[in-house]
């Protein structure tokens, strides 16, 4: 198989004689099952709603090796349903295959759904009944909503990998150094945030990944303002300027307002404890 991580740029349409069509925010088992079902020749038709924040439109060719073609919904869901099918068949002349998942509807009001889909289309139409993991069912929005709430772990397990957020450093209050430990300030524009409080992280740097533990939400103890701030264990690593992508394992606490910064020092160099702890027990 020549097909490596490819930008759809690279690829030529008439190649592709299989697609896989829905928003793919997450990119998560459930989506990687509709994948499965895609030859090797397959692609991933992403229909962009502007509302993805798991993986935002840049960062979601990572968790595929098919190249993903984005469409921007808002210019096709008036279409009538043999509309639809004939600009599918002018986008990938060779079309014989459409994977989609039990839900999926398109065109004007989302009245068009599988059943069809399989009247219009005259390839072979896959229908991936709906996945569910422990009896949740696996779905962008659900999984949002475990993020939301701190729990990582069982996003995690939906999503089939470590949540990752990318963002660019910026300077922090100056504070971190001298009166706590050194931490990387990030800005973060697309991704959703986890709940605010104190994770297990890995951080990754210029291509390296390090242990870390990184604290998310308004800085009540001292500024108030709002900060995503990563601690990289054991490395006093100076601020750069490369993009800095979070990894989440794991959270510790939730935010809290301390009585001074010498309570706050204690309760962080703790739960740098907690994270080294974990670090050593899981390899
Ligand atoms: C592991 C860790 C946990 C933290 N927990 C809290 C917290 O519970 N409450 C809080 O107000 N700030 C917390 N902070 C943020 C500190 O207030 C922050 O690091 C300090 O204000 C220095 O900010 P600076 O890097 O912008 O100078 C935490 C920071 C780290 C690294
Ligand atoms: N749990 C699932 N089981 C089977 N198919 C799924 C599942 N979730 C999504 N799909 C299919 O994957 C494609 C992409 O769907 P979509 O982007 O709506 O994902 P989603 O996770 O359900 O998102 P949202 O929660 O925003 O509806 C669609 O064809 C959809 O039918």
């Amino acid at each position: 198989m020549e097909m490596t991580k490819s930008s759809s740029t690279l690829v030529n349409k008439n190649t592709i004689t299989s697609i896989a069509i829905g928003g793919f925010d997450g990119m998560h088992i459930a989506h990687q099952e509709l994948f499965k079902n895609l030859d090797e020749h397959g692609a991933i038709v992403s229909i962009e709603s502007g509302y993805a924040n798991l993986t935002p439109k840049i960062y979601r060719q990572e968790y595929s090796i098919h190249p993903i073609y984005y469409y921007v919904l808002e210019n096709i869901k008036h279409l009538e349903g043999d509309q639809f099918i004939k600009l599918l068949k002018e986008e990938f002349p060779n079309l014989k295959k459409i994977v989609v998942g039990y839900d999926f509807c398109f065109g004007k009001n989302r009245k068009y759904c599988t059943d069809k889909l399989q009247e219009l289309f005259a390839g072979e139409v896959k229908i991936i009944d709906e996945i569910k993991l422990d009896d949740i069912a696996v779905h962008s929005r659900i999984i949002r909503e475990y993020l939301k709430d701190g729990d990582i772990q069982t996003a995690n397990k939906l999503l089939g990998k470590e949540y990752k957020i990318y963002g660019h450093q910026i300077k922090g209050q100056g504070l971190g150094s001298k009166s706590f430990v050194p931490t990387i300030n990030l800005k973060i524009k697309e991704f959703l945030l986890p709940k605010e409080g104190v994770y297990i992280t890995k951080t990754i740097l210029n291509e390296k990944e390090y242990n870390s533990i990184t604290f998310l939400g308004h800085r009540v103890t001292t500024d108030g303002s709002y900060a995503v701030e990563t601690h990289i264990l054991g490395e006093n690593i100076k601020n750069s300027n490369y993009t800095t992508q979070i990894k989440f394992i794991k959270k510790i606490r939730d935010n809290q307002k301390f009585n001074g910064f010498e309570e706050l020092k204690n309760q962080i160099l703790n739960d740098i404890e907690s994270a080294k702890n974990y670090f050593i027990n899981i390899y």
